[in-house]
């Protein structure tokens, strides 16, 4: 039988999520699609990225994190990313949103308490990656 555990709202500590949204410009083509495919053309987007983190709020500073800590840790990645072109990137040679998001994940995973990850290329479109099951 499963064990149960209580939940952290009956004992006072609500979990909450917060999150940051970072943008970068970067050129991309998507190598594996079918030729006459418009994405096989090398084009660009305002990649919009949101990191979510999850966890308790503190009783003292009434915060999970401050959010100055969220732009730190993808300062780097950002620093990766923005005006280059990702397929050159390792690990993005195919970068669709969904690989990106992976690529994200996978760099602030040690770093975050992790929720969630979405990434946009356009106003309509996007992903968002929780992680492996
Ligand atoms: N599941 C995915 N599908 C597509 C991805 C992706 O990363 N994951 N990427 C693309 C292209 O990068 C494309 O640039 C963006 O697609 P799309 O939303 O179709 O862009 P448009 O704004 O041009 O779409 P409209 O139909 O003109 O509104 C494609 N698919
Ligand atoms: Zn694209």
């Amino acid at each position: 039988m499963a064990t149960e555990y209580p939940n952290p709202q009956d004992l006072g500590h609500p979990l909450i999520e917060i999150f940051r949204e970072f943008t970068f410009e970067a050129a991309h083509r998507l190598p594996n699609v079918s030729p006459g495919h418009k994405c096989a053309r090398l084009h660009g987007h305002s990649y919009r990225v949101e990191v979510h983190v999850k966890g308790e709020i503190d009783s003292s500073t009434g915060w999970l994190m401050d959010f100055a800590e969220l732009k730190a840790a993808f300062k780097p990645l950002e620093e990766q990313l923005d005006h280059y072109y990702l397929n050159e990137i390792p690990g993005l040679e195919n970068p669709t949103s969904e690989v990106l998001a992976k690529w994200i994940w996978d760099r602030l995973r040690d770093v975050l308490p992790l929720s969630a990850v979405a990434v946009r290329e356009t106003c309509t479109s996007g992903c968002v990656y929780r992680g492996e099951n």
